[in-house]
């Protein structure tokens, strides 16, 4: 169960994207700060504990191959999803069909989460292989317009900052989200406590 109190957050995050995007290099990198090459197939969920401006945050990250996320029929996809506060997306600069599910899946992820606004962040990997690049960085750019998210330029290969941030704007979309949820059901309990006396009231008058 996640939860938020004053310097708290558990977050659930998943990472998806096309096959041999870099999801798992991207997740390791942030785990552990290396890099290792290959990565096999399995789907993982890291528990991670590290403190960011002063809060306390703990992720889940499951990271999963990618042929799971693009069949979004299936319960497995949809669980994933619901269980899920904040998503990274990846694509790789060289291929241009990892692109191009990166918007499939952004629409597939409202659908199923229901919410207006869903915490979630758009990477544009393998940047390290520029002379290969097959996906502008402004068509990202011009994606995230699209949905109000963050996007971030990144060699997971190359760079273990430009991952660190990656995971640093997301904490901070599910942070809001999750204050804002807050907010709402508080407000929502105080309208429900008025009605409730106005109405004991209305009764005592008869
Ligand atoms: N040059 C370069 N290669 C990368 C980068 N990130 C990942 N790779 C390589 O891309 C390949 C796929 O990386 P993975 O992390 O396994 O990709 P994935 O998206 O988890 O793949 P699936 O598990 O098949 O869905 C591996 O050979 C990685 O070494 C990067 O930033 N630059």
């Amino acid at each position: 169960m996640t939860g938020l109190n004053a310097l708290k957050l558990d977050a659930n995050v998943v990472v998806l994207g096309k096959d041999r995007v870099g999801k798992s290099a991207l997740t390791v990198r942030f785990l552990s700060r290396r890099f290792i090459g290959e990565y096999g197939n399995i789907e993982s969920i890291y528990s991670h504990n590290v403190v960011m401006d002063g809060r306390d945050i703990t992720f889940n990250i499951w990271d999963s191959p990618c042929c799971q996320d693009l069949s979004m029929e299936t319960s497995p996809y949809e669980k994933k999803v619901q269980w899920a506060n904040g998503f990274v997306l990846v694509y790789s600069i060289c291929d241009r069909a990892s692109f191009n599910s990166v918007t499939k899946l952004i629409q597939s992820i409202k659908d199923f989460q229901g919410m207006v606004m869903v915490p979630m962040v758009i990477v544009d990997n393998k940047r390290d292989l520029n002379h290969r690049w097959t996906v502008l960085s402004e068509e990202g750019r011009m994606l995230t317009l699209t949905i109000d998210c963050q996007f971030y330029v990144v060699s997971a290969a190359e760079n273990y900052y430009s991952v660190l941030m990656v995971f640093h704007g997301l904490i901070d979309r599910i942070w809001k989200s999750k204050s804002a949820i807050k907010k709402q059901a508080g407000i929502k309990d105080i309208v429900k406590s008025m009605s409730a006396v106005f109405a004991r009231r209305r009764t005592d008058s008869l």
